[in-house]
């Protein structure tokens, strides 16, 4: 359960008081997310998300992903609206963390999305990187190659922990995919996080996206081999190719892809994979026994990694280049 800061009943009515919300009937933690503490609120208007931010959440890159939020929702995107306060701020305080109201989005995350689902995706993806065209903010990636390499050195030494010889293999990826890491292809904002429990879904119809909090300017189409990776592979750590046809489709109903962009897919999944090894692997070795929160296991993106690297041509993938 990701609720890292609690919050007391006085200190949330005071904060609420800011708002034009209508009054707090309830609140609890959501028993979900890895990231930030989430509180759903019931008051006696609409259901609400309280998101205080957390660890990895920088309080100077809030105003790009609420400012997203609002520019993405203004094109037409189904995604959660940061509310103002009385006095206009998006942002209050609540027990010292920087935190928001964000409205409530109808919908479930999908526990075993099918090849039908994935398509759906695949759309959405499309759709957000073209209504992310002309949002003035910028951040770049904070978790590319640069960041990588950063996360890398406070993991290292004790990788071998997690599996034998991981040292040596993280090592040579790295310096992999810094030699061959594509530098023109097209570039806009990506949502750099779309995994499952991040897309809600009413039946099989997609009811829209939420957690812009890993939000950036980088290249279109990694963002597309982040959905890849964590929408098409299966528990057993294959990759469903009908799935992955599915979500490419998808995507190029509404963007298309370049064929610069195809051919580049599997170094690009192979850079997204490290990058959600990475930020396991440092969790696995450093979040405390006994945290409300549930630690995901790096080593099924190291498997997903090893896949790509074994990938000869994008075909593999289910298209053809
Ligand atoms: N706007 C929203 N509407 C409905 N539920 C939400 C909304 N935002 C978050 N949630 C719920 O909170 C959970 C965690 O949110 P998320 O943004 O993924 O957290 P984190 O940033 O910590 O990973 C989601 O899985 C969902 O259940
Ligand atoms: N999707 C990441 C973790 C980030 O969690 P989220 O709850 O913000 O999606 C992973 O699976 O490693």
């Amino acid at each position: 359960m990701a609720v890292y800061t609690d919050i007391t009943e006085i200190d949330l009515k005071n904060f609420l008081a800011e708002y034009d919300v209508g009054e707090l009937t309830s609140y609890k933690g959501i028993a979900e997310g890895v990231e930030n503490s989430n509180f759903l609120l019931h008051t006696t208007k609409d259901p609400l998300i309280l998101t205080l931010y957390e660890k990895r959440v920088e309080k100077s890159d809030l105003p790009f992903f609420l400012g997203l939020m609002q520019h993405l929702a203004d094109r037409g995107l189904n995604c959660p609206l940061p509310l103002p306060r009385r006095d206009g701020a998006l942002l209050g305080e609540l027990s010292t963390r920087p935190a928001a109201l964000i409205s409530f989005l109808e919908g479930m995350w999908l526990r075993k999305p099918e090849a039908k689902h994935c398509r759906e995706v695949g759309k959405a993806l499309a759709a957000m990187h073209l209504a992310g065209e002309g949002f003035e903010i910028k951040r770049p990636n904070a978790l590319s190659l640069e960041g990588w390499k950063v996360l890398w050195e406070k993991s290292a030494d004790r990788a071998d922990e997690v599996e034998k010889g991981l040292q040596d293999e993280i090592s040579s990826e790295l310096a992999y995919l810094a030699a061959h890491w594509p530098k023109d292809l097209p570039d806009g904002v990506i949502h750099a996080d779309l995994f499952q429990d991040n897309v809600f879904f009413l039946g099989d119809e997609l009811s829209g996206l939420i957690d812009f909090y890993f939000a950036c300017n980088d290249l279109l189409a990694y963002d597309v081999s982040i959905c890849l990776n964590a929408w098409c592979f299966e528990q057993d750590g294959a990759y469903n190719v009908t799935k992955g046809m599915a979500l490419l489709e998808g995507y190029r109903s509404v963007r298309p892809l370049s064929d610069a962009e195809l051919a580049a897919l599997p170094v690009l999944s192979r850079g997204s994979a490290l990058r959600f090894f990475l930020t396991r692997l440092y969790d696995w070795l450093t979040t405390p026994a006994g945290a409300l929160v549930v630690k995901k296991d790096p080593l099924e993106y190291l498997k997903k990694l090893r896949f790509h690297r074994g990938i000869a041509s994008v075909a593999e993938y289910g298209l053809s280049a």
